[in-house]
């Protein structure tokens, strides 16, 4: 593993500590590598609303492009499911995917032990801005 993947790795499982998740009690963290080599994480944050929970995922992204960040090369995700290893929900694969396919996700459980797959792996077929392009 680079050190930068460990790096990643690890400041994804601190993040899982800032959950706000009253509700589900399930915490979810995410951090984002960008292309330049920063790392921007994001966690859970729930509403009593219910429906307006935002996924750790999308935390992240939502933080990194207000930090001015629009490249980005891997994200890992992790959540307490110690068994086995668990990917984005389908609306945070597509929110992915607005920047780019070729991200690598990091599935980490919470020992930090991963999986590596891809954005590509996990929404195939997808829909992009490329396609508004073609009309
Ligand atoms: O990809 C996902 C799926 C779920 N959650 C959060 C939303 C909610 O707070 C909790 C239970 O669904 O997990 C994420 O953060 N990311
Ligand atoms: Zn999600």
């Amino acid at each position: 593993m680079s050190d930068k993947v460990k790096e990643l790795i690890s400041k994804c499982l601190q993040a899982r500590d800032m959950a706000y998740c009253p509700y589900s009690r399930f915490p979810v963290a995410a951090a984002i590598l960008t292309a330049d080599g920063a790392i921007i994480t994001g966690c859970n944050v729930e509403n009593a609303s219910y429906g307006l929970t935002v996924c750790a995922e999308r935390t992240a992204i939502q933080r990194a492009v207000v930090e001015g960040y629009r490249k980005f090369t891997a994200i890992a995700v992790t959540c307490d499911i110690k068994d086995r290893f668990v990917g984005p929900c389908g609306a945070c694969r597509q929110v992915l995917m607005e920047f780019g396919s070729d991200w690598i996700v990091y599935l980490t459980k919470p020992d930090g032990s991963y999986k590596e797959t891809s954005l590509l792996e996990l929404l195939p077929l997808a829909f992009s801005p490329a396609h508004l392009a073609k009309n």
